[in-house]
């Protein structure tokens, strides 16, 4: 969208990862809103300056988790609201966070493990039925390119469904197996197996398999393209100017907390 066609009121966003398979994505996606400029696409780090002398408010950033951290801490101190879809973040990383925000009363971070709506309803959907089954897998498939594994996504889901599981008293979820080729059964994430298949052809997709005496119960989500994720990561850079601090997820901004 030409520049002339967008209003005043514009917020100015910068992508970090911008030639990324998601930030190339994010960069189309911020340039085709009414309501936004898309003010900076960097690659790495050397280029982070650019981000501020651009005049940012928001900076989107699909990078890379060895990195992730570097670029939100100089958001922070530029005082710049950053949205995170770089997967990675877990409580320690949260909780430094949290630490370098309180130098930053007004400055918001927000960090989303999946931004398709389709997959934050599967992970709460998960912790709705976890309670009512003996047992409950994951199995997570994805791209042939993707470094990470499991998603952080599953990581998500599992964490909800052994928080669920916990909160019912339920204990372990039964597993008979004695004999166990390294890895037959997955990576345990809060004693919820989760399965990674990588292959050509898959974008992201992930099932919740729960499991009762005669009965299973799946949820099943497929982003079959990663426009899946742009009306999520739109609705964050719009939401994070107003939300000082950190904010982990997208349900309360989809009013489902
Ligand atoms: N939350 C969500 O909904 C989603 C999250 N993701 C996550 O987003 C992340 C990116 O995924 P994807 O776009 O597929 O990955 P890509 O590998 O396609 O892109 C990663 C980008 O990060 C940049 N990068 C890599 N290393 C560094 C570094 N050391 N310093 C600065 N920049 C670096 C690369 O820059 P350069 O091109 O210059 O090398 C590249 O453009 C992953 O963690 C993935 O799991 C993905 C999809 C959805
Ligand atoms: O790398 C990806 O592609 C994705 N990464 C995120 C994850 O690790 O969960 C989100 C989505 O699954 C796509």
């Amino acid at each position: 969208m030409s520049d002339e066609t967008k209003s005043n009121e514009v917020l100015r966003v910068g992508v970090i990862g911008a030639r990324g398979r998601m930030g190339s994505q994010v960069c189309q996606a911020v340039d085709a809103a009414d309501d936004m400029d898309l003010v900076a696409a960097v690659g790495g780090r050397e280029w982070l300056f650019s981000l501020s002398d651009a005049g940012s408010q928001v900076v989107v950033d699909f990078t890379h988790p060895d990195v992730v951290m570097d670029h939100i801490r100089f958001c922070i101190d530029q005082g710049i609201h950053t949205v995170v879809g770089t997967s990675g973040i877990g409580d320690e990383q949260a909780e430094q966070i949290r630490h370098w925000l309180a130098l930053k009363p007004e400055v918001g971070v927000m960090v989303v493990p999946n931004f398709a709506i389709g997959a934050v309803l599967t992970a709460r959907f998960a912790r709705q039925a976890a309670r009512f089954f003996e047992s409950a897998e994951i199995i997570e498939r994805h791209h042939a390119g993707k470094i990470d594994a499991p998603s952080g996504t599953a990581i998500a889901t599992a964490r909800g469904i052994g928080a669920a599981r916990a909160a019912a008293g339920l204990g372990a979820v039964p597993d008979a197996t004695t004999i166990e080729a390294p890895g037959a059964r997955g990576n345990l994430v809060e004693g919820i197996h989760v399965h990674s298949v990588r292959l050509p052809g898959l974008v992201a997709h992930q099932e919740v398999v729960l499991g009762s005496t005669g009965e299973t119960l799946t949820i099943r989500h497929d982003s079959l393209h990663r426009s899946s994720f742009m009306p999520g990561v739109l609705t964050a850079v719009r939401a994070i100017v107003d939300r000082p601090g950190l904010t982990l997820g997208l349900e309360q901004l989809l009013g489902l907390d």
